[in-house]
């Protein structure tokens, strides 16, 4: 556990956080905020800011070269590879290309997480579909996601990423296909899980969409945050 009277209530803590790839690209510098258990927010800048990279150290895909990174109270360094997969139960991850497998039933492609955990199948059974009626997709199990809209495939991402209950969700440009109403429905849909307490971040371009909502945006510029930032610790945790 890292150092601080406030860990239980933070979610994801970033302390001076630098990302250079291998080859010398530098995709973040100095990164600091925190997130709250129960938050959602935006990520946001230009393309190639470092938004990816940043969701990437959350979820332990790619290490911080410097400063520190804590989610949901461990301290990512401390975490050895063979347990890194124990901290990813904890995360569910939302893609822009969702990332579905085509050749497998829209329930197959829920189901995976927890096939993966082991889970028995009735119980297997009984949360992907209580997960496709989240997403407002109950009675398309059968489907293949071929057979679904772009909005609808994103929703079984969605749901995939949900099944398990993950306490937080990261999405990286969710909505980055999806026309404005079918954009606000997935946001809609990402308040819905928050309001029941998970701590969601999301990473967009959009704009329109961030200025039509009314949560804290952490903006991105080459790598580092910039002014206005909401996500700094001591409004976090004062605000
Ligand atoms: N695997 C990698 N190897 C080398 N450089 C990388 C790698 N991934 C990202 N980068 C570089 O790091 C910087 C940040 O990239 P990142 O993908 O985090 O930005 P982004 O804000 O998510 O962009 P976009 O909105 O276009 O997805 C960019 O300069 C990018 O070229």
């Amino acid at each position: 556990m890292m150092g601080g009277i406030n860990n239980w209530v933070t979610m994801i803590r970033f302390e001076q956080v630098s990302k250079i790839y291998p080859g010398g690209q530098k995709a973040l510098t100095d990164v600091s905020f925190h997130l709250k258990r129960g938050e959602m927010a935006f990520l946001t800048g230009h393309s190639g800011a470092g938004k990816s990279t940043l969701l990437k150290l959350i979820s332990v895909i790619e290490r911080a070269n410097g400063g520190r990174v804590a989610i949901n109270g461990h301290d990512i360094a401390k975490v050895r590879p063979k347990d890194v997969p124990y901290l990813r139960r904890d995360i569910g991850m939302i893609f822009q290309n969702h990332h579905l497998l085509m050749d497998r039933s829209v329930f197959d492609n829920i189901a995976l997480p927890l096939v993966i955990e082991g889970f028995a199948l009735h119980e297997i059974k009984k949360r992907v579909l209580a997960a496709l009626d989240m997403v407002g997709l109950y009675g398309k199990e059968r489907h293949y996601p071929i057979m679904l809209s772009g909005g609808e495939q994103q929703r079984v991402g969605i749901a995939r990423a949900i099944v398990n209950k993950p306490p937080l969700l990261l999405a990286d440009e969710p909505t980055g296909n999806l026309d404005p109403k079918l954009s606000m429905d997935i946001l809609r849909l990402f308040e819905t899980f928050n309001d029941s307490g998970t701590t969601v971040l999301i990473a967009t371009h959009d704009l329109g969409l961030i200025a039509r909502m009314k949560y804290r945006t952490l903006t991105l510029k080459q790598g580092r945050v910039i002014g206005g930032d909401e996500l700094a610790p001591s409004q976090v945790f004062h605000g």
